[in-house]
């Protein structure tokens, strides 16, 4: 318990619409990050591609280039906004994500931005599963015919208040980058995302209530509002579950600001009474939170 949350911590999850202008995007997004800040919030977050619609179509027209880290405000106005509201809001700010082209590689990213209160760039994770999925009659989506993944797990320590995960959307679905990220000390896991009408009646708090069973963590999803004249219509719904899987908080598909508190008692709590963390069986399945190598030998032992 130590290493987890030392404090209370308040999370907003900031539920904005993103249309077709960027500086408006940023704009709105400013205001809200400002109010959720007013509120006391020390942990905000925004939803996938806050700063443009999402779809394939719209990654490469606003798509910003990151690297050399940091860009200038010509190559990435969104890096610049982000950083400038994490200082005004002397809050952490998981902005969501946004459309990122590496000019190196010509290669296209969905990339979330994590900045300390003092608007320092704390982290960068690239979607590491991309959405390619196909519903007959329902839903298509294909982010690999215009995107590349990502390759790494991201963890950020938010002094005083401890380690957290940030993924983006469809990584949820894949429990081992949650499972890794519990096992590494983290209290929270956040994950911008954009589900839709149709897996998110489905999946969406399902998802979110499984991460955070499995974990004993707090687990927070933070979507756009929906909006119907967009070519992708968001599920919403931003919400927080806590380490025993209860939605603490969930917002309708409106633009709006959620609130909840997080706090190291509650985990402790939780472990305590259902204590999964002293009862695994890793002589029956391996850690997979020991790392690639390790976790290659214990299933080459396990399978010998
Ligand atoms: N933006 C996304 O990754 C959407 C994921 C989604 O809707 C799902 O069902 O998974």
């Amino acid at each position: 318990m130590s290493n987890l949350l030392k404090v209370s911590a308040k999370v907003a999850l900031v539920q904005v619409a993103s249309g077709a202008s960027k500086p408006k995007n940023l704009a709105n997004a400013r205001n809200k990050v400002l109010e959720a800040a007013s509120n006391g919030a020390q942990i905000i977050v925004l939803p996938e591609c806050f700063n443009s619609p999402y779809g394939c179509d719209y990654f490469p027209e606003y798509a910003e280039t990151l690297l050399p880290s940091p860009p200038t405000k010509e190559q990435s106005p969104s890096f610049h906004a982000l950083s400038a509201m994490a200082i005004e809001s002397k809050a952490y700010l998981i902005g969501g994500s946004i459309p990122e082209l590496d000019t190196k590689t010509k290669k296209y990213y969905n990339t979330s931005l994590t900045f300390s209160p003092k608007g320092r760039l704390l982290a960068t994770h690239r979607k590491v599963h991309l959405f390619d999925i196909d519903i007959p009659g329902k839903i298509t989506f294909r982010e690999s015919d215009v995107l590349s993944p990502g390759n790494q797990i991201t963890i950020i320590d938010m002094p005083p208040y401890g380690k957290v995960a940030v993924a983006i959307c469809y990584d949820i679905r894949f429990p081992e980058l949650a499972m890794i990220a519990a096992r590494r000390g983290c209290f929270a896991l956040f994950y911008p995302g954009a589900f839709n009408t149709t897996t998110g009646p489905l999946h969406w708090k399902l998802q979110g209530q499984a991460r955070a069973v499995d974990n004993q963590v707090y687990v927070a999803l933070c979507s756009p509002a929906r909006d119907m004249s967009a070519t992708y219509h968001a599920w919403g719904h931003s919400l927080v579950c806590d380490p025993m899987a209860e939605v603490l908080v969930e917002a309708e598909e409106k633009e709006t600001i959620v609130y909840a508190e997080l706090t190291g008692e509650k985990i402790e709590e939780t472990r305590k009474a259902i204590p999964l963390y002293g009862q695994r069986r890793f002589d029956v399945y391996p850690d997979v939170s020991a790392g690639r190598a390790s976790y290659d030998d214990e299933v080459d032992k396990i399978l010998v």
